[in-house]
């Protein structure tokens, strides 16, 4: 099992700002971690229980915020993991929540579509204490999707008697879910990108980029950044990975993979040779490694290692995953002179919509696509110019300068809390 151990970089960050030894101490560790066993019926009649976990990390600033994943590589410390991430990001973003995070250890693709739902329900049978409008609010991750929140969303309506709309985030608009969530993680790392680029003088049109990973984030990531002028080389999936020197285009990409559940076999798929464009197949390590401006980074976390942090040739990471690059090759390529744009801020277009979407399902007063798209723009905006501006003030990594600007505001909040010694939820 993954054990959570507070970076490093957090320990140095404590120490240069000089935060008091009782915000240290109540960020040294989770929460709350709660392990459940979910049982699912599967369609043949046999039960199976699945291991999960929802862990909050912190609740300083407001309830826990964080995903669900279904995956079979979850466990208890990459839950806590993701949870601290979640608490950095959200301070960062100056929303009103905590960090937190949950998973079933499971292959979803191993399941038929109701057992998938069936699994979702009795995961939110497992953890109704704990979740909540004020307590705990999950949403999507990796290979959970509105579908599956609006399923996790009945159930707590259910199991607790009262429409509760505002319990789980990510929904299908159609019950009560925000306009614009769905693409939101890719489109924020789209304006961390812009904001960052402008400030280097340079274009869209002047810049290629490659994705490691064509799930929700990643795929919105690439139409959205295609669609602003970046010339998107290349995508992969857990598959294959797709490469052209002249630009892919990734919307339909993005109509084969719904289609088909995989990126393989997109290059041939209808298209005449002249029609292909010079699309290929090719190694999803050699994506990595490819010489673009921008690699982007959508899967999952520690693509990027010691072992390979010597191979990439992008001057500028985007981190849309969380944690896609580990501490020592973050060492490496900080060293290499890279500039990697770190998950808490590449990634938050995701929780500042959920956010949003809170919002609206508290109050039953429902906003259009662009007000949304507004409203998130500002938002990212902001926290990109206060992270790039203290990353040059403090001459640091832009991943320094977000954890920093985000310890000081949790840190503010528990000595402003007063003398506390429990945990509120
Ligand atoms: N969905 C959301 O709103 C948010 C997601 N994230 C993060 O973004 C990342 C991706 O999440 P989603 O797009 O939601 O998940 P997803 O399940 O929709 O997509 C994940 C994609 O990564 C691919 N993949 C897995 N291993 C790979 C590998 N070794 N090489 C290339 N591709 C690989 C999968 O085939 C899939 O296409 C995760 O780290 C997640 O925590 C972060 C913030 C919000
Ligand atoms: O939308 C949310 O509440 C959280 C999304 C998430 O899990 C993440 O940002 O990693």
């Amino acid at each position: 099992m993954t054990e959570f151990t507070l970076p490093d970089m957090v320990r140095r960050i404590f120490e240069a700002e000089a935060i008091p030894a009782d915000a240290q101490e109540m960020l040294s560790g989770p929460q709350r971690s709660l392990g459940v066993a979910v049982p699912l019926r599967r369609d043949d009649g046999a039960l199976e229980v699945y291991p999960g976990w929802r862990v909050v990390f912190d609740t300083t600033l407001g309830p826990g915020k964080g995903g669900i994943r279904f995956h079979p590589g979850t466990d208890a410390g990459e839950c806590a993991q993701l949870a601290f991430w979640m608490t950095i990001k959200c301070a960062l973003m100056e929303l009103p929540f905590g960090g937190a995070k949950g998973g079933i250890r499971v292959d979803p693709k191993a399941l038929s579509p109701l057992e998938v739902e069936r699994l979702a329900r009795s995961y939110v049978r497992a953890v109704a204490d704990v979740i909540g409008p004020d307590t705990d609010i999950p949403a999507p991750d990796v290979n959970t999707d509105a579908r599956v929140m609006g399923w996790m969303a009945d159930e707590f309506s259910q199991i607790t008697r009262r429409h509760q709309p505002a319990a789980i985030t990510g929904k299908p608009v159609c019950l009560g879910g925000s306009e614009g969530r769905t693409a939101a993680t890719g489109q924020g790392a789209l304006i961390a990108l812009d904001a960052w680029l402008k400030r280097q003088d340079r274009r869209p049109e002047d810049t290629t980029i490659a994705v490691q990973g064509f799930g929700n984030a990643g795929a919105h990531f690439a139409g959205l950044a295609h669609d602003a002028g970046y010339r998107v080389v290349a995508v992969s999936d857990s598959k294959a990975a797709i490469h052209a020197a002249g630009g892919l285009d990734p919307w339909r990409l993005k109509t084969f993979k719904d289609e088909e559940k995989a990126l393989s076999g997109a290059v041939y798929a209808g298209q005449s040779v002249k029609d292909r464009n010079g699309d290929e197949e090719i190694g999803q390590d050699a994506l990595l490694a490819l010489d673009v401006d921008v690699l982007a980074l959508a899967a999952m976390q520690d693509a990027v290692t010691e072992d390979n942090a010597g191979e990439i040739r992008a001057g500028l990471v985007l981190e849309i995953a969380n944690g896609p690059v580990t501490p020592e090759a973050d060492r490496r390529l900080a060293e290499d002179g890279k500039v990697i744009l770190p998950d808490v801020l590449a990634n938050a277009g995701g929780v500042t919509v959920s956010h949003l979407e809170w919002v609206q399902s508290r109050t039953g007063d429902y906003w259009d696509a662009d007000t949304v798209r507004e409203r998130m723009t500002r938002r990212m905006e902001d926290a990109a110019r206060r992270c790039y501006e203290q990353a040059e003030a403090a001459d640091s990594t832009v991943r320094e300068a977000a954890y920093t600007l985000a310890i000081r505001r949790i840190a503010e909040a528990i000595s402003s809390r007063g003398d506390r010694s429990y945990f509120c939820s």
